[in-house]
């Protein structure tokens, strides 16, 4: 694996510290996590059972255990894991634990049981069911209350809040089952037991981390307890890509590793073999935004377009638009799978899809290998595509300023949507709509009304094009 001499110094560093790459997008901190783990089991000869690669969703942890496959020349290889799925193995075959038979719930059965617990307490509340479980899990994440969480979202009184919360724990036992949030919480409380963390730790003597920002506070317990019984953490992240505060992330305690653990390696990576120049210059800008602090990276790669703005009015023409221009460029031979439209909300996605489906360009899925991607941001995070185009989320059909986060992590979003295209990238945009923060006022302008214009081009909204 090619590495470059920033990329060889961490992934070769000593292996008795615990180690922090912070670096942007694009920079290879991925690559430099295989690198480790490559490196731990060639040079240091680690056991590959002791080596333990977490990764943020089952697609990343695959193409891990892939790449580290190609290297080691193994027939199968297990390094690579989830978090969750890595806290269902210790929950299982920990010796300590008491939850050896328990399975996790899929959505369908954790939605019915959820709905007849609700039935109990309140026939008419069974349509919350959705909302509940999120609740729940968001406040338990979090370390709060989730029976005060009810109540603060849907009105329900003390008791029946605590009923709800006492029901689907009931059942879930019942029937054996956990789900994620469970896992999580139930992997941290058995590593308090010293024994239990001792065993784990055979495990994970190496414990590598990708996408560190977005750990939330029961998974940086469970690091901090295998640390204290032995484990040496690897960690990258950027705090730029920090978007999953909704589920309980705590990028402060990626930020802070270093201070808490002394004598952690913090290394910093700052050359991207992503993206063209124009796009690495458009999207520096929003790493500024984000925080003044953070190093802005260089690029490896050749100049293609200055990244464009286009604006609309409504979802439905921006969706006409994107399907003429998909056009155009399946006539100049142009492969769709390398073209992504990244929307901020399923609903998005489903008036794109039909506009995409009714003029026949194909969409990616199941057996359609070639097709166009339409894949919300927190999707595409670690993903990359040559063509990017970027859905305002202002671009919805109503209600548009409900589920906008606060400005911090709306300008993470950007940066990660932004730093998905190799080479072309294209916002559909809508100044004329007002969007409202989480925690800013609706008059408060929107990230991309405050680009500077050297830094883009105007795109013409209109279809002049005969496709
Ligand atoms: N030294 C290198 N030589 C050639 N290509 C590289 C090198 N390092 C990284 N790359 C390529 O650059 C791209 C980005 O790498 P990678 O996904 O590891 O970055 P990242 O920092 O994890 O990005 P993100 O933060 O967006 O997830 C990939 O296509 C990768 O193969």
């Amino acid at each position: 694996m090619k590495l470059n001499p920033e990329q060889k110094k961490a992934a070769n560093c000593d292996i008795a510290k615990h180690v922090k790459v912070v670096a942007g997008a694009g920079t290879g901190k991925t690559r430099v996590l295989v690198a480790r783990a490559v490196r731990l089991a060639t040079f240091h000869k680690v056991h590959l059972r002791e080596i333990r690669l977490v990764a943020f969703t089952k697609a990343a942890s695959k193409v891990m255990n892939k790449r580290i496959e190609k290297a080691l020349g193994l027939g199968s290889s297990r390094v690579a894991t989830t978090f969750h799925s890595f806290c269902m193995r210790i929950l299982k075959n920990c010796p300590q634990s008491k939850f050896v038979k328990f399975t996790i719930i899929n959505d369908k059965e954790q939605l019915s049981l959820i709905k007849s617990c609700l039935r109990k307490i309140d026939p008419k509340s069974s349509n919350k069911a959705t909302g509940a479980v999120e609740v729940m899990s968001k406040a338990r994440l979090n370390q709060m209350c989730p029976v005060q969480a009810l109540k603060d979202r849907y009105r329900f009184d003390s008791k029946q809040a605590e009923q709800l919360v006492k029901l689907y724990a009931t059942a879930k036992r019942k029937k054996l089952k956990f789900d994620y949030c469970d896992m999580l919480l139930e992997a941290d409380n058995l590593l308090n037991n010293k024994n239990a963390a001792k065993w784990v730790v055979d495990y994970c003597r190496y414990l590598l981390i990708d996408e560190a920002q977005d750990l939330n506070a029961p998974q940086w317990s469970i690091v901090n307890r295998l640390i204290a019984s032995g484990s040496k953490v690897f960690c990258v992240g950027d705090p730029a890509q920090a978007i999953f505060e909704f589920g309980g992330a705590v990028v402060e305690k990626f930020i802070a590793f270093d201070s808490r653990y002394v004598g952690t390696q913090v290394h910093h990576l700052s050359k991207n073999y992503r993206s063209s120049p124009e796009v690495v210059e458009f999207s520096n800008w929003y790493r500024k935004r984000v925080n003044n602090q953070l190093n802005c990276v260089i690029t490896t790669r050749a100049p293609h377009s200055q990244p464009a703005i286009t604006d609309f009015d409504s979802l439905q023409k921006a969706s006409i638009w994107l399907t003429n221009k998909l056009k155009i460029k399946q006539l100049d031979g142009a492969k769709l799978s390398h073209i992504a439209v990244l929307i901020r909300v399923a609903k998005q996605g489903d008036v794109i899809k039909k506009a995409f489906e009714e003029a026949k360009i194909p969409i990616r899925k199941k057996g359609v290998k070639n097709g166009v991607r339409i894949i919300t941001v927190h999707k595409a995070k670690g993903q990359e595509w040559d063509t990017c185009y970027l859905i305002d989320p202002r671009l919805v059909a109503s209600h548009w300023g409900a589920y906008l986060n606060n400005k911090q992590t709306e300008n993470c979003l950007w940066y990660v949507a932004i730093t998905r295209a190799k080479k072309e990238l294209v916002i559909c945009s809508s100044t004329s709509r007002q969007v409202a923060y989480s925690d800013a006022k609706k008059s408060d302008n929107f990230i991309i009304d405050d680009t500077p214009n050297r830094l883009f081009r105007f795109e013409d909204n209109s279809i002049t094009e005969q496709v």
